[in-house]
């Protein structure tokens, strides 16, 4: 074996990719890009740079296979990552330092510069031992996952470069196991970033009166607060994965009367706002949600208004559910199964992603997108503070990459001879 296939030079270029500061909101884009063409130049990959926005580089990799007319295989990652609050981490989040167990800390180590990574030395590894794959092979790192991937993923699915690719399968990013089963994804949660506001009379302090803009405000948040604890108590009663319910969380509240020196205490201010992080599986009734949001809670009969800052369609444009198949009319799903297994991984039961990925932009062309991140026995730490990924889990996951792209290269569609001779 060469040096380059050295466990030791395998981590310290994951330490390279992760020690690249590619944080939201100002991501050292350049520094990824070039830190991955550098690789693709070591393995004699194709390489590409497309840039749907300024600033914001998508490199696309390629493994020529030998029978270019055959779909191509896509395995997508994002190179940003979200916000850290350094002081609240133990290791510096962009160091990438590895502990006494192995276990090396760094913002993107979950989410998901391991995936990326993993993807390279798989193909590293497989071409140093001389396969030759027979489809081809992309490998995209998309910019702005993390802000709704408008400048990455959406746009590059969207584009005829992309049409040209003929890709018939993309993998993307899954999440962490805590326990020794890795896990799949056909479908995922379409985020609705919600904003309620409120108005009413301002007033004294001191005075008890209704239709205040807190008062009318609080009343939907208590609403609100209802319809999420009867969700959760699904999933808290194992009636419903956490994928499979709506889920809503309180992600800001604007509301007071500010000054130099802090709130004004004794007004009550005449407009409070509230916004929302909603997350709707496939196969929710979207219809009666939107008529809770505007009957329940933001209703104007309470002076009450509501925008969404994000509304991802739930439905594709037929209004089906947008999902991948796992059963014999995908055969790239029993593939992907058949590859983990058969490089010893163990797999869970096919889940709903409970946030939201790339994917579905895929998803949306028609194609089926596999979720799948190789993280098992592994603590789910995606936009937590001290991220980290083991180092032996890590390299375990390069071997289920190689077993898998070595299985969907080599993939031939069955011809179906009883239908030929039917024909004959
Ligand atoms: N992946 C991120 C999340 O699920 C960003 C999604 S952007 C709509 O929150
Ligand atoms: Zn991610
Ligand atoms: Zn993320």
């Amino acid at each position: 074996s060469t040096d380059s296939d050295n466990p030791s030079e395998i981590i310290i270029r994951f330490q390279q990719y992760l020690q690249i500061n590619t944080a939201q909101p100002n991501p050292k884009y350049y520094e990824a890009a070039d830190f991955i063409i550098s690789q693709a130049k070591s393995l004699n990959l194709g390489y590409e740079t497309l840039e749907y926005v300024k600033g914001k580089p998508l490199v696309l990799l390629k493994w020529t296979g030998k029978n270019q007319n055959l779909p191509s295989i896509l395995l997508n990652s994002h190179t940003d990552v979200v916000p850290v609050e350094h002081h609240k981490w133990k290791h510096s989040p962009f160091d990438a330092n590895v502990d006494q167990l192995g276990n090396i800390y760094a913002r993107g180590s979950q989410d998901m510069k391991c995936v990326g990574l993993q993807y390279i030395e798989a193909i590293r590894r497989l071409k140093s031992s001389g396969f030759e794959p027979i489809r081809t092979v992309y490998l995209s790192f998309v910019p702005d996952e993390e802000i709704g991937g408008l400048a990455g993923a959406q746009s590059f699915a969207e584009s005829e470069e992309f049409k040209k690719l003929n890709v018939g399968v993309v993998v993307d990013e899954g999440l962490a196991s805590p326990n020794e089963n890795y896990r799949m994804f056909y479908a995922e949660r379409s985020p609705w970033w919600l904003v309620i506001k409120a108005t009413g009379l301002p007033g004294h302090g001191a005075k008890l009166y209704d239709n205040s803009a807190m008062e009318n405000l609080l009343k939907s948040i208590e609403i609100v607060r209802r319809f999420r604890a009867s969700q959760f108590d699904l999933v808290k009663a194992g009636l419903k994965a956490e994928g499979e319910v709506i889920s809503v969380n309180m992600a800001f509240l604007k509301a007071g009367t500010p000054t130099p020196t802090g709130f004004v205490m004794n007004l009550q201010p005449s407009e409070a706002e509230a916004g929302f992080d909603i997350r709707i599986p496939p196969t929710a009734d979207t219809t009666s949600l939107e008529r809770r949001i505007y009957e329940e809670w933001a209703p104007s009969s309470r002076n009450m208004t509501f925008e969404f800052q994000e509304k991802t369609p739930v439905y594709d444009k037929f209004g089906k559910p947008v999902f991948t198949a796992t059963d014999s009319s995908n055969p790239w799903w029993a593939l992907l199964e058949g590859a983990v297994k058969k490089a010893n991984g163990k797999l869970g039961k096919p889940e709903i992603f409970a946030a939201s990925t790339d994917a579905h932009y895929f998803r949306d062309q028609g194609l089926p997108a596999i979720g799948f991140s190789p993280m098992a026995n592994t603590p789910i730490l995606l936009h937590e503070h001290n991220e980290f990924l083991n180092q032996a889990e890590y390299l375990k996951g390069i071997e289920i990459y190689e077993s898998i792209i070595k299985e969907y290269t080599s993939y031939i569609e069955p011809t179906s001879d009883a239908v030929s001779r039917e024909e004959l």
